[in-house]
C-alpha cells in the first residue's frame, strides 16, 4: 500500500471530509497525546539499557507494587502533555491526586491515563501499553473530574508490541495508526476496526474461577463444554493479563474480554479502573460496534464517584455481551 493511503494523524484529524469537524485544540491534544505514546514505547524498547527494567520500590495509591516504567511512563505522559493549552488536569494512575495544570475554563480538556498497562508483563517483555480518555469541561462544572463515559470526547490507547499502533474514537468509529519508527510518524493502517457481534474466543483470568458469581462460572462451563455443550459450538481462550492487549485482540479478531467484580474483589468494586481503564475501553468497544457492560449495566453511563474507582468489566463482541448480561439478570 502506498503512503497515500495511510494517511498521518494530523491528516486523519483534521480531514475536511470528515463527519465531524474536530475542536483544533482536541486535534493538538491528541497529537501530544501520541507523541507521548511514541516517547514511551521508546522507554520500553530501551529499558534494558538504560536500567529502566524491574520494580520501583513503591506502591501506588491503590497498593499496587509499581514498576520503574509505571512511574517513568507517567513522568513522561505528564510532562508532554503539561504544556498543551487548554488541557486544564490530569487523572492518572499512578498519581493519588487530581495534577490541575490551569486555572479550569468551560471548554477546557481533561485527560485520563493508565500511563502502562498491563506493566506485570514487562519484565517477560510481552506487550503493555497506555490507555486514555478526554473529557470537556461544561458550563459550571468547575474542577469537576468526575464525568460519565458517555461525555469522553475521545478515548484511545496505543499498544507496544511489536509495532506500536495508536487506536482512537472521536466518537465516530474506531482506527488504528502504526508508528513508523523510521519517520516517527503515526499513520492510518486499521481503518474503521470493528467488531463482530459473535465470537468463539473468550478472555478471562481462568484462576479466579473460585471466586466468580455463578453468571461468569455458568458462561464459561458453557464455553468449555464445547461442541456437546449447550453452546454447541468449540471455544478458544486468550488471557494477556494486559488489558490493552486483549482489547486489541478482540478489536483485530473479535472476542469478549471479561474481568469480572467477584467475591474477592466486589469489596474495592473490581480489578479495572472506571475513568483511565474501563470507560476508554467501553467508547472504544461501542464505536466498534461491540458492547461493554458491569454485568448489569452500561459502563458508559456509571456515574463515577472517586478518581480511582475500580469497577467489573465485561466487552467485546455484542452477542456474548448480551448473554452474559442475561445471566447477571437471571442471577438476580
Ligand atoms: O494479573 P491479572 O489479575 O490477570 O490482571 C490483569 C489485568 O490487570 C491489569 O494489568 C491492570 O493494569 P495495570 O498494569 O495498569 O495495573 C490489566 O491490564 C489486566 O487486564
Ligand atoms: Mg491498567
Ligand atoms: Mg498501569
Amino acid at each position: 500500500m502506498s503512503d497515500t493511503h495511510m494517511p498521518p494523524l494530523h491528516e486523519f484529524l483534521t480531514d475536511p471530509s470528515r463527519a465531524e469537524r474536530l475542536d483544533p485544540a482536541l486535534v493538538s491534544l491528541v497529537e501530544t497525546i501520541a507523541d507521548a505514546c511514541r516517547a514511551i514505547a521508546n522507554h520500553v524498547r530501551y529499558a534494558a539499557f538504560e536500567g529502566q527494567s524491574g520494580a520501583a520500590g513503591g506502591t501506588n495509591v491503590q497498593g499496587e507494587e509499581q514498576k520503574k516504567l509505571d512511574v517513568i511512563a507517567d513522568d513522561e505522559f505528564a510532562r508532554i502533555c503539561s504544556d498543551v493549552p487548554r488541557l486544564a488536569a490530569l487523572v492518572s494512575e499512578e498519581r493519588d491526586e487530581i495534577t490541575w495544570l490551569k486555572e479550569p475554563e468551560e471548554g477546557d480538556y481533561l485527560v485520563y491515563y493508565d500511563p502502562l498497562d498491563g506493566s506485570s508483563n514487562i519484565d517477560v517483555d510481552l506487550s503493555v501499553g497506555t490507555i486514555f480518555s478526554i473529557c470537556q469541561m461544561a458550563e459550571g462544572d468547575r474542577a469537576e473530574v468526575l464525568k460519565s463515559g458517555i461525555h469522553q470526547v475521545c478515548a484511545g490507547y496505543a499498544i507496544y508490541g511489536p509495532s506500536t499502533i495508536l487506536v482512537l474514537t472521536t466518537g465516530t468509529g474506531v482506527n488504528g495508526f502504526s508508528c513508523d519508527d523510521r519517520s516517527g510518524d503515526f499513520r492510518l493502517t486499521h481503518a474503521d476496526l470493528t467488531i463482530p457481534p459473535t465470537t468463539s474466543e473468550f478472555a478471562i483470568n481462568v484462576s479466579r474461577y473460585r471466586h466468580w458469581d455463578d453468571a461468569v462460572r455458568v458462561y464459561v462451563d458453557e464455553c468449555l463444554a464445547g461442541e456437546t455443550g449447550p453452546r454447541n459450538r468449540a471455544f478458544n481462550m486468550r488471557w494477556t493479563a494486559s488489558m490493552v492487549a486483549d482489547v486489541h485482540r478482540i478489536l483485530i479478531r473479535g472476542g469478549v474480554f471479561l474481568y469480572p467484580s467477584d467475591a474477592d474483589n466486589r469489596d474495592k468494586g473490581g480489578k479495572l479502573r472506571l475513568l483511565y481503564e474501563a470507560n476508554p475501553m467501553a467508547l472504544i468497544a461501542e464505536q466498534a460496534g461491540g458492547k461493554a457492560s458491569t454485568g448489569l449495566t452500561r459502563i458508559l453511563e456509571e456515574v463515577p464517584q472517586s478518581h480511582h474507582q475500580r469497577i467489573s468489566v465485561i466487552l467485546g463482541s455484542s452477542e456474548e455481551v448480551t448473554r452474559l448480561e442475561e445471566y447477571h439478570q437471571r442471577q438476580g
